[in-house]
């Protein structure tokens, strides 16, 4: 579940190892680098936590934080 805190979407992710959570990471990238919006976050091994916020909306959550929470959320089905 994506939490809403400090006006920004947040989720944390884990994987089986590095390999399995920087896969991840390279699709989301993918996926954001054609969107041209760019999550925040932070990878510790097998851990992947993602902040989403539109900063050029004055950092506050947009229909594009959502969309990507969704697109992002749909790579691990
Ligand atoms: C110039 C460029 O379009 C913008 O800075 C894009 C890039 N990626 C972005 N990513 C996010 N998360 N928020 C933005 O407002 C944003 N803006």
């Amino acid at each position: 579940m994506w939490e809403e805190k400090n006006n920004a979407l947040i989720k944390s992710f884990e994987f089986k190892d590095f390999i399995e959570a920087f896969s991840f990471m390279t699709k989301v990238a993918l996926i954001a680098e054609k969107m041209d919006h760019h999550p925040e976050w932070k990878n510790v091994y097998n851990k992947v936590l993602i902040k989403l916020t539109t900063h050029d909306a004055g950092n506050t959550i947009t229909e594009k934080d959502r969309y990507l929470a969704k697109a992002i959320d749909s790579l691990l089905k």
